[in-house]
């Protein structure tokens, strides 16, 4: 079996690539970054570390890369030859990806079973990547290819190891996969597999994320630069719970869970974020903070819906103004952020950007 995933960076060579290598997947990485594609087929092979006590340490082999932009023929090749074709590339590039994919999967000469998976931290990422890809060819030529969206999760900070391929990454990790999207038989070990993608997507991007982006951005204001500096002060740890709280009406309200199974949920992200093994900084955290503050992303989506149904959404009012001081000048999306602040004011790249009416935009100016 053949998989070619984009994006040989954190998520990809320490989660993704793991679990399809212990899929007995041959894994193919496809990036931009030229380093990393030179050093994957130099080595053929790398360790992911787990960040806790006496952490195992799992050599992955028989990897090898391809550079998207020069090496075009072997591409065409390896996506002619996949099982599976797998993103994490940031949900911003997938527009990119779809241009790279769109003519090679036209051209499949194969009738054999395809998947194709965004694994991006946000809502429906692969029918983000399909729509793309519809807009490059006809869907006719898409036969046998199945799009089931996902849900990853697994903190995996940005790396500091002697050899650049090595990551470290914390213990747990969860994939899963929308089954009904799935095309062919041999479905993968260490995936759960699951009908309605949405409660589970939504979950753990209004908890893992919307409380990550609490830290970062609440955190920075206090001076922090880690997530353990951050988790460390009490009031950082008190503003997280009450995010969490309002999260957690967003989610009992619109899905099945039960507020004590969302309980326990918490307090293990919370135990996650506190892992004293993993060192996270605050700027990986927050970054992208454009993406951050969208309608349909993890602190305006929920505010959204709390406000227009008169629940409490005080603490999230905070996060917009935290996110909006965010002081990370090596992040574009707050330098381009700041400037359109400066042209179009707080209130009207609010209204513009994020799509928040007037009352709510009054309410997060004078929230903190
Ligand atoms: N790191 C985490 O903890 C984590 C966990 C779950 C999900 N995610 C999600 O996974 C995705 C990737 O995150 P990451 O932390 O691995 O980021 P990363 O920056 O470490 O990796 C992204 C990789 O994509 C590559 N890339 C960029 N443009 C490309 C292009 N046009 N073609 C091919 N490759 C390209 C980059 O060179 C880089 O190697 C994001 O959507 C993120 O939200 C991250
Ligand atoms: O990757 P982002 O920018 O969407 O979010 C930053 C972190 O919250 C994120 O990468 C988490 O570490 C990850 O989603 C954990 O599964």
């Amino acid at each position: 079996m053949k998989a070619v995933h984009f994006g040989a960076g954190n998520i990809g060579r320490g989660f993704i690539g793991k679990v399809l290598h212990d899929n007995g997947y041959e894994v193919t990485f496809a990036d931009v970054n030229a380093e990393i594609i030179d050093a994957l087929n130099r080595d053929h092979e790398y360790t992911v570390h787990i960040s806790e006590e006496d952490g195992a340490s799992y050599r992955i082999k028989g990897v090898d890369g391809i550079h998207t932009a020069n090496d075009a023929d072997q591409l065409a090749e390896a996506i002619s030859e996949a099982d599976l074709i797998t993103t994490a590339v940031g949900v911003n590039i997938l527009p990119i990806i779809a241009r790279t994919l769109a003519p090679h999967l036209a051209n499949r000469t194969t009738d054999r079973p395809l998947n194709i998976i965004a694994c991006e931290n946000a809502v429906l990422a692969t029918d983000t990547l399909k729509a793309a890809i519809l807009a490059e060819v006809d869907g006719a030529s898409l036969s046998n290819i199945g799009f089931p969206n996902s849900a990853v999760d697994r903190i995996v900070p940005i790396q500091k190891n002697d050899n650049i391929l090595d990551v470290k990454v914390e213990p747990f990790y969860e994939w899963v996969i929308e089954s009904d999207s799935w095309v062919g038989e041999d479905k993968l070990d260490g995936v759960n597999y699951v009908e309605n993608l949405m409660p589970y997507i939504e979950r753990k991007l209004f908890t893992v994320n919307t409380g990550h982006a609490a830290i970062a951005y609440y955190g920075k204001t206090l001076g922090y630069t880690t997530v353990s500096e951050a988790m460390d002060d009490e009031k950082v740890v008190a503003y997280l719970r009450q995010v969490l709280g309002e999260t957690t009406r967003y989610l009992t309200e619109n899905y099945d869970f039960m507020e004590e199974q969302q309980k326990q949920y918490i307090e293990k992200i919370i135990a996650r974020f506190r892992n004293p093994y993993l060192s996270d900084d605050l700027d990986r955290v927050g970054r992208g903070v454009l993406r951050k503050l969208s309608p349909n992303d993890r602190i305006i989506k929920p505010l959204v819906y709390l406000h227009e149904n008169n629940m409490d959404h005080g603490a999230l009012s905070k996060l917009v103004m935290f996110a909006l001081q965010f002081d990370n000048s090596d992040d574009p999306e707050q330098v381009e952020m700041n400037g359109r602040i400066e042209s179009a004011g707080t209130d009207g790249f609010l209204a513009e950007h994020s799509k928040l009416d007037s009352k709510l935009i009054e309410e997060i100016k004078s929230s903190i």
